[in-house]
């Protein structure tokens, strides 16, 4: 049964844009996304804060989900509805801490082993990546493909979960098929010829997630 140690959110997060600017931020909530990721990397945090702000009044005046990739120091300080972290961050974030402050928590796995250690943390959401092959991201596991994405959707039975990975328009109407409740894209919104239609497209088919 799903009881999460953070905040719950809904089994159903729908379309999941992962961006890095405010700029598609804001375009994407008037666009009719709900769920959203400001994902910049590798900057400080003093150089990062004004952007985590700003997302995070967006985030609150479309009355979105929004999740800050990584820096949960700021995402804690100024309250973001939710911090995404990967399976290394686990090892270096104080995660009562963002318990404390209340925000939701999003983990990444790649693979039987990392659920393990993800269901441990009793997050918010798991992620299930990669799906496909991507060019966004160097990663050091094959992808996974539908069927394992299926196996471990099934494993995770009632858990809020989000695929990852090479999902285009394509791509997506079979990874919903699976049953997993959200779909996270970069590249095929943000690499789209026409961005306004891409996220239509996909709106319609994964939803903007339920209340
Ligand atoms: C929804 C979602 N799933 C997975 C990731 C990847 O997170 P992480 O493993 O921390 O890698 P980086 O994004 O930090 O490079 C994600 N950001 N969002
Ligand atoms: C940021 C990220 N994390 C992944 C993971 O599997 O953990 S895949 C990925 C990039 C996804 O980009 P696109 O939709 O363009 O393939
Ligand atoms: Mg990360």
């Amino acid at each position: 049964m799903y009881q999460p140690n953070f905040p719950p959110v809904p089994f159903r997060l729908g379309l999941y844009p992962v961006v890095d600017s405010v700029e598609w931020i804001e375009r994407l909530l008037e666009a009719g996304v709900r769920t959203i990721q400001l994902r910049i990397k590798d900057l400080p945090d003093d150089e990062v804060e004004a952007d985590v702000i700003r997302a995070i009044q967006l985030g609150r005046r479309y009355r979105a989900r929004l999740f800050i990739n990584d820096y949960w120091r700021l995402a804690i300080k100024h309250q973001a509805y939710g911090v995404h972290l990967g399976q290394e961050d686990l090892e270096t974030t104080d995660l009562q801490a963002i318990r404390d402050a209340g925000l939701r928590l999003g983990v990444s796995t790649h693979d039987d082993m990392e659920i393990d250690v993800a269901l441990a943390v009793k997050p918010s959401y798991i992620a299930l990546g990669h799906v496909f092959p991507t060019q966004t991201k160097q990663m050091p596991s094959a992808p996974q493909g539908l069927a394992q994405l299926a196996s471990h959707i099934q494993r995770l039975n009632d858990y809020p979960t989000v695929a990852i990975g090479g999902i285009s328009i394509e791509r997506a109407p079979s990874v919903l098929t699976t049953g997993v409740g959200s779909i996270a894209v970069v590249s095929a919104i943000t690499q789209a010829p026409d961005w306004q239609m891409a996220t239509a497209q996909l709106l319609e088919m994964a939803g903007a997630g339920d209340e």
